[in-house]
């Protein structure tokens, strides 16, 4: 009614009255933490925090409206205090009041995104006297708590960006979209050689609890893998083992559908601590090499073309230097607890800035089976450590390149019955066929080399004077 009878500007005035009159007289002071944050890049953090603290905390006990929400692929519902219910917690002697407030938009806006419809917000209440504790302790107190509780709760997630002609319209879409993660890998099923291995898990346990050594050196806190290697070798597997042994999010970041330098760096900034961000088969994705020399000789170019003639399809591509600043630029800096992994089968392909140490931290070749990876995927897959045919599959394997991929699906059994040996005897079988074809592609290769070198000898001798000819075959 009072909405509907009294101006618009005269209602605004009447409400800044009454809060300073409020003010004036009441021995409170009030904070508010609204659910929408003003900084264009950051989420609303403070309010989840606040909201999973009190969904945690034993003052929600006494709430009597509560509003309950099951979590992608969690077991029990999560609780959060309901709309307009008021919850009393207890810190150090004093007491902080909640209230969950929910404000619809005026009607004279017109909102043309759902997700501006209602703003929602919590405001603290406490008295003027505790207002030093409240900034120095309370609330950092329920930001850390809060978002431990968000951490023991989340379902670990694998997101993929979207085509940017789904957002690049909206302020507030989502540029990744997420499934729930659920590979299966870990350090104990992935085959490699155990040494590199334990390398690896001790530098991600490094990573993982190395935020105050970052800072020391002052370096972002952060770092990146190169996987390289033959495919079926186990790249993407060691991805999701990293995921699982870190506990983090999986980003996968599809280059060929990001249309310029600033979406990648928009799609950075959308992704959030505690993950890995990949790019699989980085030299697949975008022709990268020897953009960053041309870009002079391009400035040069551009400046003496009139602007009517331009062709800015070049400023709207993902630029090696794009990527070079996405992975160690300013912005790399920003969040931190990320690290990024680039996998490619082509190593030799990359551009030497894209993967020099500080970019790609540590360069991890995966390579064919050797007999240490086939004795993880032996008891994985079949359950068994020692076997009268392993002696001759070490043999082997030392003479013919097979991926691990290849040897598991020989070792995959083909019954319900598991039947070790013969899984183990048509691995033997494909090594042996392995290891024929590997020796008549070299017959072949040499015989094509030796051919192109009597060639170039008879050609040699053609070009020489003929009478030097006669006297060497006479
Ligand atoms: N090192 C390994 N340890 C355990 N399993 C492996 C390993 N390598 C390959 N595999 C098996 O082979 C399959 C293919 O492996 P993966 O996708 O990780 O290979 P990749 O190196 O990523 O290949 P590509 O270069 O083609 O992407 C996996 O699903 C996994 O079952
Ligand atoms: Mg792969």
């Amino acid at each position: 009614m009072v909405q509907e009878h009294i101006p618009f500007q005269l209602q605004d005035h009447l409400a800044a009255l009454a809060a300073r009159l409020h003010a004036l007289l009441s021995p409170y002071a009030t904070i508010t933490i609204d659910d929408k944050s003003s900084h264009y890049f950051s989420r609303c953090e403070a309010f989840f925090a606040v909201e999973a603290y009190l969904g945690a905390s034993p003052c929600a006990a006494n709430a009597r409206r509560l509003r309950a929400d099951l979590a992608e692929g969690a077991d029990r519902m999560a609780l959060a205090v309901d709309d307009h219910e008021a919850v009393a917690d207890d810190f150090r002697g004093a007491t902080m009041w909640w209230r969950k407030t929910k404000a619809l938009p005026s009607a004279n806006v017109i909102t043309w995104s759902p997700r501006n419809a209602e703003r929602r917000s919590y405001r603290l209440t406490f008295h003027r006297r505790h207002r030093a504790l409240v900034e120095n302790a309370y609330l950092p107190h329920v930001l850390a708590e809060g978002r431990a509780v968000t951490v023991r709760n989340r379902q670990r997630r694998l997101f993929t960006n979207n085509p940017s002609a789904d957002w690049s319209a909206y302020d507030d879409a989502r540029v990744w979209s997420h499934v729930k993660l659920e590979h299966p890998s870990t350090f104990a099923t992935l085959a490699m050689d155990p040494v590199r291995k334990q390398e690896i898990i001790d530098d991600l346990d490094m990573f993982r609890d190395g935020k105050e050594y970052y800072a020391s050196v002052g370096k972002a806190w952060k770092r990146g893998y190169l996987l390289f290697g033959p495919p079926g070798t186990g790249k993407s597997t060691m991805i999701a083992a990293m995921a699982n042994f870190l506990d983090y999010d999986v980003y996968d970041l599809e280059l060929t559908a990001v249309k310029s330098n600033t979406e990648l760096r928009r799609l950075f900034i959308e992704t959030t601590g505690k993950s890995i961000i990949v790019i699989e088969d980085i030299d697949c994705s975008i022709d990268l090499t020897g953009k960053r020399k041309k870009k002079k000789k391009d400035k040069k170019k551009k400046k003496m073309t009139p602007p009517w003639a331009r062709d800015d399809d070049e400023e709207k591509k993902v630029t090696l230097s794009g990527l070079l600043n996405f992975i160690d630029g300013l912005w790399s800096a920003c969040g931190g607890e990320r690290i990024i992994i680039f996998t490619t089968n082509h190593k030799e392909k990359l551009d030497p800035a894209l993967i020099r140490r500080g970019r790609m931290d540590m360069h991890i070749e995966m390579s064919y089976c050797c007999f240490e990876s086939f004795k993880v995927l032996a008891k994985n897959y079949l359950g068994v450590e020692q076997h009268e045919l392993f002696g001759e599959i070490r043999r082997l394997l030392e003479e013919a390149d097979m991926s691990p991929a290849d040897v598991a699906e020989n070792l995959m059994p083909r019954s319900k019955t598991k039947d070790v040996d013969a899984c183990l005897e048509r691995l033997v079988k494909a090594l042996h066929e392995a290891k024929e074809a590997a020796l008549s592609k070299a017959a072949a290769a040499a015989a094509a080399a030796g051919k192109k070198k009597a060639d170039e000898e008879i050609k040699d001798d053609s070009d020489k004077d003929p009478k030097d000819m006669k006297e060497r075959f006479c």
